[in-house]
């Protein structure tokens, strides 16, 4: 085998057992990081290059797009004469290939639309609705998924409705057969329709499916765990007639039983391929001695499983480290902090990851990395301040404080909706044009003069004008001004109105973002260091820092000379604003100026973040098959992680053990888990034990700190008692006595663990004259004096001093 294009010698025993086994069923079952997705993609290239299998005969399925996409790099270079051809794609995006040249034997046009998971959500509530199901007695997420379960298990909406035995099924067997009828008339497939129609079409039409089998002569699937009963079905019949199939999975990572995922498929293979070669694979390449000890010791206390251990010849490294924050704005900022002084000692961020178990805990987190200056990005969510209900809020600030930004104005006429349709918006924009002014002048003049507009659409523009205006005038705090505008626009009006779960979302982001003026309105020196920060940015050229957000919507903040910030707080007509502001006049609240630029600022930092290496915010389900040297799971508390109610099936502790043995496995060389004392979720504050997977974890392999501690450096309080074993049935009430968290709650007789800081958001470091640092920015420096908050830093590139506020310019200290 010298000959061959990969390098063999660098596969272990096993592994090249499982790469050179070529012919019939395969199965890899091995723990995390033990090389499965190294050896698919090297039994691949193996094959192209050294066995004359061409690149299209094989199909490559996984599970993420982003895994895929990884896939697919990772052959490409293990193939220098190409991929051309392969199928190294999700089962999803499989099926769209497939069924975009056939849907027409199954009444489809080829064109049909893919209707995502909010679209299919909008659907069937809107086919609720109709149908006069009162969505709180059933609500629409339980419909749903009783409507997947059947699709995924090949059931229709005829049998649905024969077998159900209950009023929520029987409900749901209604909604279902209406949805197909009208995903059909809109010619569109959601989800799961693509998965069952494939199959579908392969048992109607005998011909598509030899079509695929012929030329499918190597079929590998990774994630195997994860298969749902369609997705197993649909690989068992493409293998049919090569029988070349292989497929890797872990059971400890089966992580997708709520969407029909079946563990079992795994497990059967040997019943199904009687003739299956079984590999199993040992010796975990990623994570070092400690990160790897935690998982197996997690992961040891579930009782469905197939025990199996795993071993490193990469030595201990570094042990856990855990972090317990006052609460989540701290926890966020300690990981801001250690992610930039990880960053300053030489970990690029792109190596760095943080993981949470919910989307609703990225918030705060980003919140926190914007004012570090960490970039970041998020897959597979959308980031707060691009989320629409944010981006109109904003629109509408934009709009108060400077009624000429077209852009905005023209983004919310009609936002909440409020009859002012496209025709009526063109009439405003011809009277703006014909008389030089802008748009909500324009819409101004349409209230005052009658006979432009219907009185209908007169009437609304007249709201929507002098909502505006009121909120303009309104002379006091911020947040009361965000909030005038936010109830005087109609905008959550309008969501309470559609009285469904993600409009309760949408306005659970409204109210954040009214969190967030409040806090403006309380910490103004923040934001004086946070403008700082960003005059500084744009002082040193750094790209990105002056693009732009809108034209014409905020005037760019100035740089400040060392003495004053004045010029940072210039409302629009004065000095930093466009000319033609169309003689509106300053807005009578002062701190909106200041608002708007520390918005900008964020956006800024976005930009920033675009074009550097940043470092990658996810969910954990997101995050499978994936590996960083560096990763932090937040929110490590009962409650949030597990994911549990008390009256939670106990299978589903398990499925939640699994999530964490995913979590921990992800991490190369450092692993952080966080947890909070107290969490404030949908406005109420929460104080929750640290989670019992943490406690799991021999105390051999963890170090903890915490508040109470000197920052993350200090030792703080130490784990103590009998922390395995305490948890008994790992169910129940009983799981909270014996965590530390739980001994020390009771001692101190309060809520809280240990001492919590007044302002944790102040507390992260401290700093002393002489203290060597290193700036995001300019670099490394010493700290030559420090006043209350301000420091001030000689660096050494440049050989100038600056002035930097304490907690908010992107500093650590060196050791
Ligand atoms: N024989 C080997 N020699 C060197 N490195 C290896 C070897 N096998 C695997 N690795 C490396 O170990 C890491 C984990 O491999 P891989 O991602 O294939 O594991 P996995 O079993 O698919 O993990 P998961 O279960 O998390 O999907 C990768 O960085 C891979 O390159
Ligand atoms: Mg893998």
């Amino acid at each position: 085998m010298q000959e061959s294009a990969i390098d063999i010698d660098s596969l272990n025993d096993a592994q090249r057992e499982a790469v050179l086994t070529c012919e019939g069923p395969l199965l890899v079952l091995a723990g995390a990081g033990s090389g499965k997705t190294r050896v698919l993609t090297h039994r691949i290239a193996h094959m192209v290059a050294d066995l004359g299998v061409a690149p299209w005969q094989v199909l490559a399925i996984t599970f993420t797009n982003k895994a895929a996409a990884e896939m697919r790099e990772r052959l490409g270079a293990l193939l220098p004469g190409g991929t051309r051809g392969m199928w190294v794609c999700t089962f999803h995006a499989m099926a769209v290939r497939i069924l975009r040249d056939d849907a027409e034997l199954l009444g489809y046009r080829p064109n049909f639309t893919i209707y995502d998971d909010d679209d299919s959500k909008r659907l069937v509530k809107a086919i609720m609705a109709d149908l006069d199901i009162d969505t709180k007695q059933f609500p629409v997420n339980m419909v749903r998924s009783k409507i997947s379960a059947a699709k995924n298990a090949m059931v229709d909406a005829d049998e649905m409705a024969a077998q159900a035995a209950d009023p929520a099924t029987q409900k749901a067997a209604r909604v279902y057969a209406e949805l197909q009828r009208r995903l059909m008339v809109a010619n569109a497939m959601d989800f799961d329709d693509l998965l069952v129609n494939t199959l579908l079409l392969f048992e109607r039409h005998p011909e598509v499916l030899a079509r695929y089998q012929r030329r499918f002569v190597q079929i590998s699937v990774d994630e195997y765990q994860d298969t749902n009963h369609v997705q197993y079905l649909i690989t068992k019949r493409l293998a049919e007639l090569h029988r070349n199939l292989m497929v890797v999975g872990d059971d400890d990572q089966s992580i997708y039983s709520w969407r029909g995922a079946d563990i079992q498929n795994i497990l059967d293979f040997e019943k199904d391929y009687p003739d299956a070669r079984v590999v199993k694979l040992q010796q975990n390449y990623r994570s070092t001695g400690h990160i790897l000890a935690a998982a197996n010791a997690v992961v040891a206390n579930n009782s469905h499983r197939k025990p199996k251990r795993l071993f490193t010849d990469e030595g201990d490294g570094e042990p856990i480290s855990a972090y317990q924050a006052a609460d989540e704005r701290d926890e966020g900022r300690w990981v801001a902090a250690e992610i930039e002084r990880l960053h300053a000692a030489g970990t690029p961020y792109d190596d760095m990851a943080v993981f949470y178990r919910t989307n609703a805990q990225s918030r705060i987190l980003e919140d926190m990395f914007l004012r570090a200056g960490v970039p970041y990005k998020i897959v597979g969510g959308t980031r707060f301040f691009d989320r629409a209900e944010i981006r109109d809020v904003m629109a509408y600030l934009k709009l108060v404080l400077n009624p000429a930004d077209d852009v905005s104005a023209r983004r919310v006429v009609n936002v909440p909706r409020r009859g002012i349709g496209a025709t009526s918006q063109d009439k405003i924009a011809a009277y703006a044009a014909t008389h030089g002014t802008p748009f909500f002048s324009a819409a101004q003049a349409c209230v005052a003069e009658a006979g432009l507009l219907s009185p209908k659409v007169r009437n609304a523009l007249a709201a929507w004008t002098s909502a505006v205006e009121e909120a303009r005038h309104y002379e006091g705090e911020l947040s009361r001004v965000v909030e005038l505008i936010v109830e005087r626009s109609g905008l959550v009006a309008a969501l309470e109105a559609e009285r469904t779960p993600e409009a309760e979302g949408r306005i659970e982001n409204i109210r954040e973002f009214l969190l967030i003026a409040q806090e403006f309105d309380e910490s103004h020196d923040d934001v004086v260091s946070a403008l700082e920060s960003l005059a500084e940015l744009r002082e040193a050229g750094v790209a990105g820092a002056e693009a732009a957000d809108d034209p014409g919507a905020v005037p760019a903040p100035q740089p400040v000379d060392d003495d004053g910030q004045g010029a940072l707080f210039a409302a629009p007509d004065e000095g930093a604003a466009p000319a033609a502001d169309g003689g509106f006049g300053a807005v009578a609240s002062s701190q909106l100026p200041a608002f708007m630029e520390w918005l900008a600022l964020r956006s800024d930092l976005d930009s920033l973040s675009g074009q550097t290496s940043a470092i990658t915010m996810m969910t954990i389900h997101s995050a499978k098959g994936l590996e960083f040297p560096v990763v932090f799971v937040c929110g490590m508390e009962e409650g949030l992680f597990p994911n549990l109610t008390h009256d939670s099936d106990p299978a589903r502790l398990e499925e939640e053990r699994r999530l964490a043995y995913v979590a921990i496995t992800r991490a190369r060389k450092r692993l952080y888990l966080t947890y909070a004392a107290t969490r404030r979720t949908w406005g109420a504050t929460q104080a929750n034990p640290r989670s019992r997977f943490v406690n799991e974890i021999p105390e051999s392999h963890i170090k903890v700190t915490g508040v109470g501690s000197a920052g993350f450096s200090g030792t703080g309080w130490e784990k103590r008692g009998d922390r395995r074993g305490t948890f008994g049935s790992g169910t129940g009430s009983s799981v909270y006595g014996g965590s530390v968290f739980g001994n020390q709650t009771r001692s101190s007789g309060t809520a809280r663990p240990a001492p919590v800081r007044k302002d944790p958001r102040k507390a992260a470091e401290s700093f002393e004259p002489g203290d060597r640092v290193h700036h995001k920015t300019f670099g490394s420096g010493t700290v030559v004096a420090v006043k209350g908050d301000t420091l001030e830093v000689r660096f050494a590139k440049s050989g100038q001093t600056k002035k930097l506020m304490k907690g908010f310019a992107p500093i650590v200290k060196v050791q």
